[in-house]
């Protein structure tokens, strides 16, 4: 039996949730997976019900999962809180030693139109930003914030950096064998260390070639010819916003999932968009998002490849027959698409 954790939090975050539980509920049902889940408090709904985003119960739960599901966090309502929800991700991400952000992009031909840019330019698109997560700037002290000046500082150890670039390139060892390793060594005394510590490791690693780009080119390069890339591996900053810029070749924030993986073999799964709080409440967020999370979890933390892949392909055939949430164009619903995508299930 497999227990999963389920962080609603914020904004859209109980809707999607709502959504990837009950595509999971059918694809159990379909393949006989043993799984129970239970459901806590975190960020801004932590916030109110307990005064903390990360209550002491929800970190507990979470330790003691298989795998956990996190919806999204935030929301203009917690501006002024003395914690902010923010707060409370970077303390579970940190808590859980989750070091390693896996964020897929991948365009299939029959989704291609979908983008905004041009189909020959995006179709067959397919790669993993690798995303340092709970080190650099966001993690970084001394931090201040006074009347007149503020200071964060960035910092990476050779270890943390080490680790997360074998993590990329053992990644690329099972796919296109390709690792980009962006910083900004040009500058960044960070960014220094990395470059040099990218080739250490690439010396481990003698049938993956390693290309080094500096992130602002990248994130030119990475909209101008997107099929180049197969796993961009980068430092926590860097791999926030060129992970959201690289959500506009699929065409939408709304269909990218993530996971994150820690040393203990505990993941957590999730989103990589915000609450959305512009869409909140309304129905209309689009749920794939959400659900490629909970795919994701059935493959990388329980090995059910076969429920995985279905989730995955009905979700983009859904999208391929022009079931669209208005993210894409679309004037489908939130619970429509859901249905949608459990009738594929059921019938197939
Ligand atoms: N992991 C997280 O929980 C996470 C990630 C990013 C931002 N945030 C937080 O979310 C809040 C809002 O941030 P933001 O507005 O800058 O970013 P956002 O990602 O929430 O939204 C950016 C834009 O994308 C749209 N969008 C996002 N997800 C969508 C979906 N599933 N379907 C349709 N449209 C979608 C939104 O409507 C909005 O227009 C902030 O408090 C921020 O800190 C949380
Ligand atoms: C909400 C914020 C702290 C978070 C981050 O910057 O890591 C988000 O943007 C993300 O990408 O998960
Ligand atoms: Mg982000």
């Amino acid at each position: 039996m497999k227990k999963i954790v389920c962080l609603p939090g914020d904004g859209i975050g109980q809707e999607i949730m709502n959504s990837a539980l009950q595509v999971m509920t059918v694809i159990a049902d379909k393949y006989q997976l043993d799984l129970v889940t239970e459901e806590h408090d975190f960020g801004g709904a932590a916030i109110d019900n307990h005064g903390h985003p990360l209550p002491e119960a929800t970190l507990a739960a979470c330790q003691a999962a298989d795998g956990i599901l996190l919806g999204a966090i935030g929301g203009p309502q917690w501006e002024e809180a003395e914690v902010r929800p923010e707060q409370g991700l970077l303390a579970l991400r940190k808590a859980l030693n989750l070091y390693a952000n896996i964020r897929p992009v991948t365009v299939p031909t029959a989704t291609a139109h979908l983008s905004p840019l041009k189909p020959e330019i995006v179709t067959g698109a397919d790669f993993v930003v690798v995303r340092e997560l709970t080190g650099g700037i966001y993690f970084g002290e001394p931090r201040e914030l006074n009347q007149e000046d503020a200071l964060d500082t960035c910092t990476y150890t050779a270890a943390e950096i080490r680790r997360i670039l074998r993590k990329g390139f053992e990644i690329a060892q099972g796919r296109r064998k390709l690792v980009t390793s962006v910083d900004k060594a040009n500058v960044l005394a960070t960014s220094k260390l990395w470059r040099k510590i990218a080739e250490e490791v690439a010396s481990e690693f003698p049938d993956v070639t390693l290309e080094h780009h500096l992130v602002d080119s990248v994130a030119m390069k990475l909209i101008q010819e997107p099929t180049h890339f197969d796993v961009i591996i980068t430092e926590n900053l860097f791999g926030d916003i060129l992970s959201d810029e690289a959500s506009v070749i699929p065409g939408t924030l709304g269909i990218l999932p993530s996971a994150s993986h820690g040393v203990g073999g505990l993941s957590l799964y999730e989103p990589i968009h915000g609450s959305a709080p512009d869409i909140a409440g309304q129905n209309i967020a689009n749920p794939v998002s959400m659900i490629l999370s909970m795919a994701m979890m059935l493959r990388e933390s329980f090995g059910w490849e076969a429920p995985a892949s279905e989730v995955e392909e009905t979700c983009y055939a859904v999208m391929a027959e022009g079931v669209l949430t208005g993210d894409l164009g679309g004037t489908t619903s939130t619970s429509e698409f859901v249905e949608a995508v459990i009738k594929k299930i059921q019938a197939a």
